[in-house]
């Protein structure tokens, strides 16, 4: 079995590789990528992290090339035609590893352990091995050899959108760290910033932090609010709207759409922004029953982030990796059976604000799972700045995922980890709102308040206003998007 790493450390460590975190100015990056120049960088694993961030690389003027395992490549696999079909060299580990001084490992987790036993041997002395999640290292306590640097860079993003964010010109932020025990040239820093210069995360912000940090938050944000939730929140939703007599179509896109189109304004202006959106007594409707998703989810939010912390996710994860992925695979199957996921989009109009207006639960379900995993988060020690990115700013990234092709295209696309992350919340959830779920009516999804009575108390509405600006994911929000001025517009 597996040796915990974050197990092993004293409790004083650990709490302070859990608050390892630093904002890092944008003028902390004069040398661009030049640390990469001249180096080979071999990339291992052409899927959602590896085709992103190679192009970005490349894009950004490095050397890069792919390796793949040796079937990948007889058998011409999705992985081999989009390196190929990208216009990279592709070759076995035996060709290209040797040559590399730099190797993106951009496997699934699963495989971390078995891909890094087979390369490092094959490792240049002194090269630079990389992760885009510290699992390995932190959860399984994978142990590197000490003449090569470990580094972390880690797009707190979907690959899709850590192409498409370059594209548009900008880029997601980036969690860096460098693995303590294997620096010992003392360089990693140095590539770690180059790296994610060459993927974009400059442009919207670079967190200097620790493997540990970016491991125990990163699970905590895919499990909980980014995925979990709108997962939980799609079919609640769409059940509910089928149950009041909505029609299917009309459902199924206000859903699909609705959640890229209000965290559009969560992106922007944090919570606030989303709830000033509404009317106003809307707002106080989704402020209200936020509040009540909040008193009941807390105790889910606490637990996910316990098993998080003290290793019991990791371990029941890698129980169902040593079984087959039974379970992965059955809520897989279990997923693409939902009627959300099978009803089409009808072919109606939906206005930009006729998504909040008709869908005030759904922003009810997006400030609660927001705040809960970004209180979560905090009080387990992560540095707010960190919380902000796996709570807030992700989450708008992951909808765009669903607005493509639904909970499909989201599960598709984010690493196998986060999805079964995802499933395990689904499962616990969806019985945990059942009770919530029935006294939900149209008014808050699919049909929206009646507007004849537009009326509020100003009292309750200056209160509203109030706590909703209070919060403190709002307070580090504000300071964050500061450094996100050239963000693109997406809807
Ligand atoms: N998905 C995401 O957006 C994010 C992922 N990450 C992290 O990035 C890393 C990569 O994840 P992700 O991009 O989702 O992975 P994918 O599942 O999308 O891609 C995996 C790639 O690795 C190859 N591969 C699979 N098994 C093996 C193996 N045993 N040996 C060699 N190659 C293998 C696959 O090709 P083939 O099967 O053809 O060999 C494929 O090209 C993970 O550490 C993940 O946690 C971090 C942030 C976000
Ligand atoms: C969605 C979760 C993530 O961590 C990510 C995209 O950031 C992943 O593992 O896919
Ligand atoms: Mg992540
Ligand atoms: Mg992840």
């Amino acid at each position: 079995m597996p040796n915990n790493y974050f197990n092993t450390l004293p409790l004083r460590e650990q709490l302070a590789q859990l608050a390892k975190c630093r904002f890092m100015d944008i003028s902390e990056f004069p040398d661009g990528v030049e640390a990469l120049k001249g180096k080979k960088i071999v990339v291992i694993g052409c899927g959602a992290q590896g085709l992103a961030q190679g192009m970005n690389l490349r894009d950004s003027g490095c050397d890069v090339s792919y390796t793949l395992r040796a079937a990948a490549i007889a058998e011409k696999r999705q992985s081999w035609k989009s390196a190929t079909e990208n216009g990279f060299v592709v070759g076995t580990y035996e060709e290209l590893i040797p040559t590399a001084d730099v190797v993106l490992n951009l496997t699934p987790d699963k495989q971390h352990t078995a891909v890094v036993n087979a390369i490092m041997p094959l490792m240049k002395q002194g090269a630079c091995l990389s992760y885009s999640h510290g699992f390995n290292i932190v959860e399984e306590g994978m142990k590197i050899r000490e003449d090569l640097t470990v580094i972390m860079v880690a797009p707190k993003c979907p690959g899709s959108e850590v192409r498409n964010e370059y594209v548009r010109g900008f880029g997601v932020p980036t969690l860096i760290a460098v693995h303590e025990d294997n620096d010992p040239k003392g360089e990693g820093l140095a590539l770690a910033k180059a790296y994610a210069v060459g993927t974009g995360g400059h442009k919207a912000g670079v967190l200097m932090s620790s493997f540990i940090a970016e491991v125990k938050s990163d699970l905590m944000g895919e499990q909980t609010i980014l995925c979990g939730m709108l997962q939980t929140g799609s079919l609640l939703c769409f059940d509910k709207m089928i149950e009041e007599g909505v029609d299917a179509g009309y459902a199924s896109k206000l859903i699909q759409f609705g959640w890229e189109t209000v965290t559009e304004a969560l992106k922007y202006g944090g919570v606030t922004n989303m709830l000033d959106r509404l009317s106003n007594p809307a707002k106080i409707k989704a402020f209200d029953l936020s509040e009540e998703l909040k008193l009941i989810m807390r105790p889910l939010y606490n637990k996910h982030q316990d098993d998080i912390i003290d290793g019991t996710f990791s371990r029941t994860m890698m129980e169902d990796w040593a079984n087959d992925d039974v379970n992965l695979l059955g809520w897989r199957a279990e997923t693409a059976e939902t009627a959300f996921e099978k009803t089409p989009a009808g072919d109606v109009e939906i206005s930009e604000q006729e998504y909040f207006d008709h869908g005030i639960l759904m922003v009810a379900m997006v400030k609660a799972g927001v705040e809960l995993a970004f209180e979560t988060m905090t009080a387990a020690g992560i540095v707010a700045d960190s919380a902000y990115y796996e709570s807030l700013h992700e989450t708008p990234l992951i909808a765009n995922t669903i607005a493509r092709k639904k909970l499909y295209e989201m599960n598709a696309t984010i690493s196998d980890t986060a999805e079964y992350g995802c499933y395990l919340y689904n499962h616990a959830c969806l019985p945990l709102l059942a009770d919530f779920m029935k006294d939900i009516k149209t008014d808050v999804i699919g049909r929206g308040l009646a507007v004849d009575d537009n009326g509020v108390d100003n009292a309750r509405l200056i209160e509203v206003n109030a706590a909703l600006r209070a919060h403190p994911v709002e307070a580090i929000g504000t300071t964050l998007r500061g450094h996100m001025a050239d963000m693109k517009k997406i809807v």
